[in-house]
């Protein structure tokens, strides 16, 4: 029989609504496999629940990524045919990040499931999540960190850990980076998408390196500024010293891996180089992400930004080289070349390297 260990951390799927206000309740993890034993299609696994934690998901640190592990490895977690993490959808692409690299070298499938509404509502998706991911880690076995979340089509859509997106505003849709999940759930198996970004079911299955300092002292640094742009942003309010002197810096690109580099009288403040060259001169370094791992052509502010030395992350999201970043520089010492690590160790296909002609 499938044995199953269920982490309940709050979020919406955990929450109950009382006079419109919906709040984590406790109960969760007995509430949900009540209502999953009584589904139609429901399994006959054998569950075991911790509640590590029980918070919406705005609320979680960094260091409650560790809780989280310490939690799932202490209940015997690794040994079982796999583990369900409920968890909110705020920040559940960050989670999914962080357990995707805790856990790079897993055996067994953790699967990180969310809902847009409590589960006492009708229109909620959570238990629908919940039993896919039930038998997504029946069906597949494959070892990783994923993530089960319905789409508006009404998808059962199976996400890598490592390549949410966050929520989209208004839509309340995750997305998966080069827009395409890596499979669905359809009558109950696994059918993963053939697209050009995802890798193959031969790859997933693969057992994968395991990188030792990681697995045993793993931390996060609260010390990585991140800077997103917009037009008008002026550098100079990017602080460098002081008591938090950070120990890099991620800048986040617009989409095309553009930021402004515009020069001439008074722009120089609204310009990246601004901060590059502070960056230099203090010692810190400055990745750039979202680019693409294949691109054969860029603009003149990219050459640019790239000459003056900014260290780009290709083919990685956001979201998952923030957590990366937090990861490199709370594991490993200054002595370690952190740089050189980061831009080129890909930890369960967060580096996307997408094949120019789709797999038959
Ligand atoms: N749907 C949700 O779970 C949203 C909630 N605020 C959370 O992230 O915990």
């Amino acid at each position: 029989m499938t044995h199953i260990l269920l982490a309940v951390t709050g979020g919406t799927i955990g929450s109950h609504t009382d006079n419109g206000i919906t709040a984590v309740s406790s109960g969760a993890a007995s509430g949900l496999l009540e209502r999953y034993r009584v589904c139609k299609g429901a399994r006959n696994v054998r569950f075991d629940s911790i509640t590590p934690f029980s918070m919406l998901s705005e609320n979680l640190l960094p260091t409650d990524w560790l809780a989280l592990r310490q939690a799932i490895i202490e209940a015997g977690g690794l040994e079982r045919d796999g583990i369900i993490v409920t968890h909110g959808t705020d920040t559940l692409p960050f989670t999914a990040a962080a357990l995707s690299y805790l856990f790079h070298d897993v055996s067994i499938p953790i699967v990180l499931v969310a809902s847009n509404s409590p589960l006492h509502e009708p229109r909620s998706a959570g238990l629908a999540n919940f039993r896919h991911a039930v038998d997504f880690v029946a069906d597949s076995q494959l070892p990783g960190v994923y993530v089960s979340f319905a789409d508006a089509a009404g998808r059962a859509c199976i996400h890598l850990g490592t390549r949410l997106h966050e929520s989209a505003p208004f839509t309340d849709e995750f997305v998966s980076a080069y827009g395409v999940p890596l499979g669905v759930m359809d009558k109950r198996k696994f059918r993963p998408f053939r697209a050009a970004a995802n890798p193959t079911f031969a790859e997933l299955r693969l057992p994968r390196i395991r990188h030792v300092r990681i697995a045993e002292q793993p931390g996060f640094s609260d010390a990585i500024r991140f800077v997103k742009p917009y037009p008008g942003l002026d550098y100079r309010s990017v602080s460098l010293d002081g008591p938090h002197k950070p120990h890099a810096v991620l800048h986040q690109l617009y989409h095309s891996a553009t930021a402004c580099m515009r020069a001439g009288v008074g722009s120089a403040r609204y310009a990246l180089l601004e901060l590059l060259e502070r960056c230099r001169a203090a010692d810190i370094p400055l990745f750039v992400c979202p680019v693409k791992s294949d691109a054969d052509s860029a603009y003149e502010t990219n050459a640019q930004l790239l000459e003056a030395g900014a260290v780009p992350l290709r083919g990685i999201t956001t979201e998952a080289a923030l957590v990366k970043l937090m990861l490199a520089y709370g594991t490993y010492s200054a002595s370690h070349d952190i740089v050189r690590w980061l831009t080129t160790t890909p930890l369960f296909f967060d580096t996307m390297q997408p094949r120019k002609e789709e797999r038959p």
